[in-house]
């Protein structure tokens, strides 16, 4: 059986990469595929689990980098138990966010460096990368509007950090894909969302 593609979708919050995913997944489904939707934090029970460590409580609850190994060990688990046993039967993974949300989030905007970030992505995860990364991009007002319509001022302990550090994270994901131009497509998601399926779709052919 050959093996299924990794498809990760990335960027701040209230780009759109769950409308997405869910979109994807679907019109990927429609060509035939099996696709498994996932989402990180989170994907597997275990990372589950630490999602909520993760998300809920206090603003300092965690430090820069017990936070930084948090998030590598729900990634390792979500590897272990959803992503590479999918992938092996042939399935596509879709994954709402992985490894480049660390390297911008906890990188970037955090302070941890890559090279360390990549190194406990070695360990956790043996170093898995998707095929092809599609960062959604949108104004960050834009952005910002969507987000508050969703959640209503109730947001989670990332989500609810300052106006710079979700810059940082912006300026993060852009500098990642500048250096990986093989596998990051950036996407412009303005506009409605069966448009900004169509531009994911076309950036998929060579897979
Ligand atoms: N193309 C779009 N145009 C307008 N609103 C959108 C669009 N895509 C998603 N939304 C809405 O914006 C909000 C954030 O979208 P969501 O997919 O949850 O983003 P993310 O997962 O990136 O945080 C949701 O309320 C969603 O319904
Ligand atoms: C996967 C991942 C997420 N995060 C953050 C980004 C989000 O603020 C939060 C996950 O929330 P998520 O449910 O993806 O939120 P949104 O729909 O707003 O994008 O965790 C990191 O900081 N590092 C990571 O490695």
């Amino acid at each position: 059986m050959t093996r299924g593609r990794f498809i990760s979708l990335e960027g701040g919050e209230g780009v759109g990469k769950s409308t997405q995913a869910k979109a994807l997944a679907a019109a990927l489904r429609a060509r035939g595929h099996a696709v498994v939707e996932t989402r990180e934090p989170g994907g597997s029970e275990g990372a589950e689990a630490i999602r909520r460590l993760l998300l809920e409580g206090s603003a300092d609850r965690w430090t820069a980098g017990a936070e930084a190994l948090l998030f590598a060990a729900a990634r390792a688990d979500h590897v272990a138990k959803t992503i590479r046993p999918a992938l092996d039967a042939g399935s596509w993974v879709v994954t709402d966010r992985f490894l480049d949300s660390s390297l911008a989030y906890q990188g970037g905007a955090g302070g941890i460096s890559i090279a360390q970030l990549r190194a406990l992505h070695e360990v956790g995860s043996a170093g898995l990368l998707p095929d092809r990364t599609l960062l959604l991009a949108l104004p960050a007002a834009e952005a910002a509007r969507r987000a508050e319509a969703r959640d209503r001022g109730g947001s989670d302990r990332i989500g609810g950090r300052d106006a710079a550090y979700h810059a940082r994270v912006a300026d993060g994901f852009a500098t990642l894909a500048a250096a990986e131009p093989e596998r990051f497509r950036v996407i412009d998601a303005l506009g409605e969302a069966d448009a900004v399926t169509a531009r994911l779709i076309a950036t998929l052919d060579d897979l």
